[in-house]
């Protein structure tokens, strides 16, 4: 079994960006910047922020973090979010998720400048990205592909099951699936006999929240299995939604967690950022 190692993997990628960082500062005399809003004082979101903040320090690029109470107005949070759109300086802006349930979620996301749309989660972006054209992709799926590139797991004509339609991770995952020539089926909480499916499946993705959900009866030999879940049980151990101990006997390739899918995330974000920087010319001959 070839372990997708993405700890390592990331690591590489932000050599990557830390070189690209450099370019862009001689080339254009310009610093990449990110901006990162933090409504409320969930413990793991603010872990997330604290990871991106690090990472962004790492590559060179600038970032601020915008901490606000959960008791803001949907208003005031897109008020800030005009202010960033307007600031030159902030190539990107991420807000992190979830909201506070007082706060429309599409509605906040709608108001960021899709140029500046880092987790591409703007409609603009998301329609762009079905459609196949150039658009900033959600930095999980964005990482997921990149993680198949670099151990040349070949996509087209291969039978793909994702388990999970969330906006953020299954359905844009399914998307650059389908673009890639896969043939792809979706799975959620409703469907019937999951193993049915995931039996035939050349590669697995799953992304649901459930910890050991997907088992090694449940796969054919040799396959390849992401799992993008993050699931921290009561002692504290961080498991994902598949049963890494039993699927580790049966796949070609297998990513564990920690350590998978979670820092490519993060790594994913900062080449967005990068490509956001590379837009700060056209963004402001407008
Ligand atoms: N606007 C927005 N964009 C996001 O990209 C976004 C978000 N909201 N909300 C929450 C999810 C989750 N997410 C993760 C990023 C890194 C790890 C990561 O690095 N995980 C480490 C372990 C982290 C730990 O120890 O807790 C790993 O898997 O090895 C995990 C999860 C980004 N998200």
């Amino acid at each position: 079994m070839v372990l997708l190692d993405g700890k390592a993997l990331s690591a590489k990628i932000k050599e990557e960006v830390k070189f690209e960082v450099e370019q862009i500062v001689k080339d254009k005399k310009i610093t990449p910047g990110l901006a990162v809003i933090l409504v409320g004082d969930d413990a793991a979101s603010a872990t997330y922020v604290a990871s991106k903040e690090k990472a962004c320090k790492d590559a060179g690029i600038y970032s601020v973090v915008h901490k606000m109470p959960s008791s803001i107005t949907e208003q005031e949070l897109l008020e800030t979010i005009n202010m960033m759109n307007n600031n030159p300086k902030l190539d990107g802006i991420l807000v992190q998720l979830p909201l506070p349930k007082h706060i429309d979620t599409t509605t906040v996301l709608e108001s960021i400048n899709p140029l500046k749309d880092v987790d591409g989660f703007h409609p603009y972006n998301v329609g762009r990205m079905v459609s196949n054209l150039d658009s900033f992709l959600s930095a999980t799926p964005f990482g997921v592909m990149r993680m198949f590139e670099e151990h040349k797991i070949d996509l087209s004509g291969k039978n793909i099951v994702v388990i999970g339609s969330s906006d953020i991770v299954g359905k844009p995952m399914a998307s650059l699936l389908i673009n890639a020539k896969a043939t792809v089926t979706v799975c959620n909480s409703r469907t019937k006999d999951l193993k049915s499916h995931t039996k035939n499946a050349d590669i697995v993705i799953i992304a649901v929240g459930v910890p050991y959900l997907l088992k090694a009866d449940m796969v054919k030999d040799g396959a390849v299995v992401i799992d993008v879940g993050i699931n921290r049980l009561e002692n504290g151990k961080l498991v994902g939604d598949a049963d890494f101990e039993g699927l580790k006997e049966k796949c070609s390739h297998l990513t564990p967690v920690p350590g998978g899918v979670g820092p490519m995330t993060i790594a994913m974000l900062l080449k967005n950022t990068i490509k956001a920087a590379n837009l700060r010319e056209k963004r402001e001959a407008k």
